[in-house]
């Protein structure tokens, strides 16, 4: 028998592990979008560290993000949260899910983008209205209409969120064939990279 008909063949995951080689995977996009969750999953999925800036905010600042808004206001969160990543972005590859803010500074931006592939996860108001609304812990929604919030932040963000280099649609299913979605996301960026190398 060949050693090629011996050798599995390279799973999902291990091809897009290949593809990330030493670049962060950077989720962005709306609250409730699925950052966090999805990306801890792709993060083991592809054997590689996983942070979440939201979390390491409340960790450095040992406050929670509402507690930050309330004392400091949104404008230094967003500095602070500028700092965060940019420190996270250095030691590649991670996975790093943002806040829903993040990829809408321009400076912040601009260090995800030079930093690592990013990858939106875009979600329609009804899907992140479900998920938003079993919890109250999201300053920017403390609003009298939050659902009507929400759909103000997704007309002023959609555009900007475009700006990501994949984007991967977030709807009712599985988290699993979420994580399966953004794995070939990732595997197609090289397929099209290298069909234009042919042309
Ligand atoms: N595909 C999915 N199926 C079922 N539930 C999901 C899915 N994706 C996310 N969720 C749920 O939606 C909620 C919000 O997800 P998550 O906290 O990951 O969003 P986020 O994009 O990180 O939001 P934020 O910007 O506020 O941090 C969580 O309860 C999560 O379990
Ligand atoms: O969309 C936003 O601007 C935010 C989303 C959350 O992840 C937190 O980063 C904070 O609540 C702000
Ligand atoms: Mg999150």
């Amino acid at each position: 028998m060949t050693e090629a008909a011996t050798s599995a063949a390279p799973t999902l995951s291990e091809k897009a592990r290949a593809v990330l080689g030493k670049r962060n995977l950077v989720f962005v996009g709306l609250m409730g979008a699925g950052k966090s969750v999805i990306g801890r999953l792709v993060a083991q999925s592809l054997s590689i560290p996983f942070v979440d800036t939201d979390a390491e905010i409340e960790k450095v600042s040992r406050m929670t993000i509402s507690e930050l808004f309330a004392a400091y206001g949104e404008a230094e969160f967003r500095s602070l949260e500028t700092r965060v990543i940019e420190r996270l972005l250095r030691n590649g590859p991670r996975v790093i899910s943002t806040g829903g803010g993040a990829f809408i500074n321009e400076n912040t931006r601009r260090q995800i983008k030079n930093g690592g592939i990013s990858i939106w996860l875009k979600a329609d108001l009804d899907v992140l209205w479900e998920r938003v609304s079993k919890r109250d812990h999201r300053p920017l929604l403390k609003t009298e209409n939050p659902k009507q919030t929400l759909e103000n932040l997704m007309i002023q963000r959609y555009p900007v969120y475009a700006d990501a280099d994949l984007t991967v649609q977030s709807g009712n299913v599985r988290k699993d064939v979420m994580v399966n979605e953004v794995l070939s996301a990732i595997v197609g960026m090289a397929d099209h990279s290298s069909e234009s190398e042919l042309r």
